[in-house]
């Protein structure tokens, strides 16, 4: 049970706060919200052992818990000027920022400011009200922000024309893009990023990702390819084996007999200069990574997210694949956000929708695999369901069996 305790003069929100939590109770998107409202002037938020507070607008500079501005008074700051602002102040949120073309969400992450930007800002009690409900529902704050501004937006829609949604956002349409170096806008909007713009990568064959096991050497890959596996990554964690490079040899030549789709985790130099099928790249990688290199090399990039934004964010690099994780908890790595669930994981799916394909990964064994199925991915990665079984090929069938459509995907966020 967590709580959101709302300032009196914020009570008008609640038309806008109820029907999100019991959408949020509809898709079991977390733990039940208990509501209520106090003479404080921050809204404050318990979850678990983890409390917060949250203030609209402050005169005062020195409050704790997250410090929104969202009332904006032309002339507007600028974007640069935001962008730097934040990446100094973790606590302060830019919601709504006018731009010239739409409106910037700018927020704190690692020491730099991220943002996601749309033409469109939607209503802004429905922006507030998300925003609490995300962090009460212990959504991250990227994820909190970027749901917001979906909802705003969804609301606005559906009372200008009837076709947006009032209840819990879901169509990619509603979302902001998440603000990259791939955004055409970005440059005039005086955004800085790191990364280089990149072209789309190289399709992978969605059919067979159905069942993609992830292990940690050649010897794993070439065993599990003359099982019949289409789609297998080499996972080696250890920067100082020395025996890497042959092992990536192996496996590359090995996939190439195969007619496999063989991805490499991690070493993307190496899998440009010997020709891999594909590589996985983790989110921080993004910040190092030569994408340029990668794409123009031919290989497919699949890329890690762990909730919306980093969806958005992975989306804008137009990868090979996404995957989605971790769904339920795993011990195979040590995982700095909360397993995502299954609930979560079918928007997830339905957000990317028919754009990339979906990998869902972590935890995921042949008791879990059915609904996991269901909610409509492309495909399910798994370490220990195969690497600790006893039998793995008995494994590799078991999951085989259960992974086909027999019809298209049922919407799993449909399903009442
Ligand atoms: C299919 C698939 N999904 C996710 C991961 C995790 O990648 P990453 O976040 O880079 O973490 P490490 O695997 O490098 O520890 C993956 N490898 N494969
Ligand atoms: C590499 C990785 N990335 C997210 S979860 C995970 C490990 C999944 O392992 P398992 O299938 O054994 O839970
Ligand atoms: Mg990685």
């Amino acid at each position: 049970m967590s709580s959101l305790c709302l300032p009196d003069s914020l009570t008008p929100l609640l038309m806008h706060v109820e029907p999100l939590l019991a959408a949020a109770d509809k898709y079991q998107l977390g733990e039940q919200v208990s509501v209520d409202w106090s003479e404080s002037e921050t809204v404050d938020i318990q979850f678990e052992e983890r409390q917060f507070s949250l203030v609209f607008n402050p005169d005062g500079a020195d409050i704790t818990g997250y410090k929104v501005l969202d009332q904006w008074i032309a002339p507007y700051p600028s974007v640069s000027e935001m962008q730097q602002l934040v990446a100094q102040k973790p606590n302060l949120i830019v919601s709504g920022l006018p731009t010239e073309k739409g409106c910037i969400d700018i927020w704190h992450h690692n020491g730099e400011a991220r943002a996601v930007y749309c033409h469109h800002a939607g209503a802004s009690e429905p922006q507030r009200a998300m925003l609490m409900v995300a962090l009460a529902l212990d959504f991250p704050l990227e994820d909190a922000v970027t749901l917001a501004r979906a909802h705003a937006r969804g609301y606005m829609e559906s009372h200008m024309d009837g076709y947006g949604e009032t209840g819990w956002p879901m169509s990619r349409e509603l979302f902001p893009r998440a603000l990259t170096a791939n955004h055409p806008e970005a440059e005039d909007l005086g955004w800085t990023c790191k990364e280089a713009a990149v072209e789309p990568f190289a399709a992978t064959d969605p059919a067979k990702l159905a069942l993609y096991p992830v292990v940690d050497s050649a010897e794993w890959v070439e065993r599990l390819l003359d099982l019949g596996v289409a789609t297998t990554q080499l996972r080696i964690k250890d920067e100082n084996d020395s025996t890497l490079e042959a092992q990536i040899k192996q496996v590359i030549a090995a996939g190439k007999a195969h007619q496999a789709q063989v991805y490499l985790n991690d070493h993307w130099q190496l899998a440009v200069e010997h020709k891999a099928y594909g590589v996985h790249l983790g989110q921080e990688d993004l910040d190092t990574a030569d994408l340029v290199a990668i794409q123009q090399a031919g290989l497919r990039l699949g890329l890690s997210t762990h909730g919306y934004y980093e969806i958005l964010r992975a989306a804008e690099f137009s990868p090979s694949y996404i995957a989605l994780g971790h769904i339920f908890p795993t011990t195979t790595k040590e995982m700095p956000s909360k397993p995502q669930g299954v609930n979560r994981l079918a928007l997830y799916h339905k957000l990317i929708g028919e754009a990339f394909p979906t990998v869902a990964i972590g935890g995921i064994d042949l008791s879990r695999a059915e609904k996991v199925w269901r909610t409509g991915v492309n495909g399910i990665a798994v370490v220990r369901a195969v690497t600790q079984a006893e039998d793995p090929k008995a494994a590799l069938d078991d999951f085989n069996q259960l992974l086909v459509r027999h019809e298209p995907a049922k919407d799993a966020t449909d399903a009442e």
